[in-house]
């Protein structure tokens, strides 16, 4: 039998674990406030605590460091309902054994609770670094998607495993790059950021390696590559799938080795330095193509953070439009209507191109409030780079959920529907047969009157 506290303002939460705890065959002591929870620690240290982190008075994470004068080592499991990346830092810097979000079911505190009272024989010990870098953590999400990432980063911070960040374009992987590194032990040491796909294949393994004086045409003088100048620090290989095959098995040798041979030299030159790879690619795939080394793949990908797209989290998109709003101009509020319609969009450039549809709402509406109207017309262009659905299909389904979403076309949503994606079409039909309704019409499968009748609707020009 284990002494547990539970430390919670909500009552029933505090049941609940209770009666589960009990019924584990533990003992278990509830607390309403960190105050009394203290109290009740100084007068029988428990050998588990499950605390809240929003508590009247003192917060659950700043009670973490009493807590731990009075309990050593014993586990400490933090719930929250107000999962950001700041509490996920926080939480595991300090040394929690988990992080469990709110709402949980009975079930997942039962796992944790076994798993926390399991005789550990290696417990790591996080350490007592305070999670500095708070700028870099500006990473925003309240969806649960982005709650596990948020979590995630944080496991990743405090170890020194590479980690290889996934997701399409624009979903955050370089933020959450600089989110890991700045939360880590060594935020001031070097981040060096490098765009693979934008390295030229010729000067690729130079501007990685380094390259002594006279080394090739044009090296004027001895350079230090990016993979010394990391040293000490972090890694960041964006667009990692690009790297040139030939350069690979020199990137990975440096790896393992700790050490790089700058292009012209004869004596490697030792660097250390953590690895954050992001992708949108699959690399397993490419690598079952032959297209990446798979040995590289299992180096770079110790740890895996799959970043999810903002389609698939709608509910962060208002959260974050009005953070970029209000970063640029506070006096300027972004309508309901406005998120409505944000929140139909598809989003193929994820968390950038919403950022840059703000941009323009911005400059659009001059100084003002913004409305629909100010923001750009969905379904831009397919996103370079990117693996999204952006084309057509996702440009019709996000007209049609704003449709759906304008009060105004209640009862008539179909027809409105139609008349947005017919006129196009007409057009095209008749400029192809050289502005003629009879060809244009047979083509379309339309009676010619019906289609002249369209297009004067349309305000074409249509006359026979
Ligand atoms: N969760 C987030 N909170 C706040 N801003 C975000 C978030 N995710 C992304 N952004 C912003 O969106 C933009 C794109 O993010 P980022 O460059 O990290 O994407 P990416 O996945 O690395 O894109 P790519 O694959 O094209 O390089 C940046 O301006 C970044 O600050």
């Amino acid at each position: 039998m284990a002494k547990l506290l539970v430390v919670d303002d909500e009552s029933s939460i505090c049941w609940g674990i209770a009666r589960l705890g009990e019924g584990m065959g533990h003992r278990v002591t509830t607390a309403g406030s960190v105050e009394q929870g203290l109290d009740a620690a100084a007068a029988d240290p428990p050998d588990l605590i499950i605390l809240d982190v929003r508590l009247p008075g003192m917060d659950g994470l700043t009670a973490m460091r009493p807590f731990r004068d009075l309990v050593g080592d014993a586990p400490i499991v933090v719930i929250t309902a107000f999962g950001d990346l700041q509490t996920a830092v926080r939480a595991v810097s300090q040394g929690a054994f988990e992080y469990v979000l709110k709402p949980f079911d009975l079930a997942q505190i039962r796992s944790v609770i076994e798993r926390a009272l399991r005789p550990a024989p290696v417990r790591a010990d996080a350490g007592d670094q305070a999670a500095d870098g708070e700028a870099a953590l500006g990473m925003m999400g309240q969806s649960a998607g982005m709650q596990a990432v948020f979590h995630k980063i944080a496991l990743a911070a405090h170890a020194d495993a590479p980690v290889l960040l996934r997701g399409e374009t624009g979903v955050g992987k370089e933020v959450a790059a600089h989110a890991i590194h700045h939360s880590g032990p060594r935020p001031d040491a070097p981040f060096v950021a490098v765009n693979v796909a934008a390295l030229s294949p010729t000067v690729a393994e130079a501007e990685l390696f380094g390259h002594t004086e006279g080394a090739f045409t044009g090296a004027q003088r001895t350079r230090k590559g990016l993979l010394a100048q990391a040293d000490g620090g972090t890694l960041f290989l964006d667009e990692v799938g690009e790297i040139p095959l030939s350069i690979q098995a020199k990137l990975l040798r440096a790896l393992d080795q700790n050490e790089v041979l700058p292009v012209g030299a004869d004596q490697p030159v030792p660097t250390r330095f953590r690895t954050i790879a992001a992708t949108h690619r699959d690399l397993r795939a490419m690598a079952a193509e032959g297209e990446f080394r798979l040995d590289l793949y299992y180096r770079l990908c110790a740890y895996e953070i799959e970043l999810p797209p903002l389609r698939s989290r709608r509910e962060d998109i208002a959260l974050l439009a009005s953070s970029f709003v209000h970063s640029r101009r506070p006096e300027s509020t972004l309508s309901s209507e406005a998120v409505a319609e944000l929140e139909s969009r598809e989003w193929p450039g994820n968390v950038r191109e919403l950022r840059n549809a703000i941009d323009h709402a911005l400059v659009v509406s001059h100084s003002g409030d913004i409305y629909p109207e100010h923001l750009p017309a969905a379904g831009g262009a397919p996103v370079a780079g990117s693996d999204a659905p952006g084309g057509l299909d996702s440009a019709l389904a996000a007209r049609a959920r704003a449709l759906m979403a304008d009060p105004t076309a209640a009862g008539d949503v179909y027809n409105r529907y139609l008349e947005q994606v017919e006129p196009p079409l007409l057009k095209a039909a008749f400029d192809l047969h050289g502005r003629q309704c009879a060809p244009a019409a047979r083509a379309l499968g339309l009676h010619r009157t019906t289609l002249r009748r369209k297009l004067d609707q349309l305000g074409v020009d249509a006359a026979p």
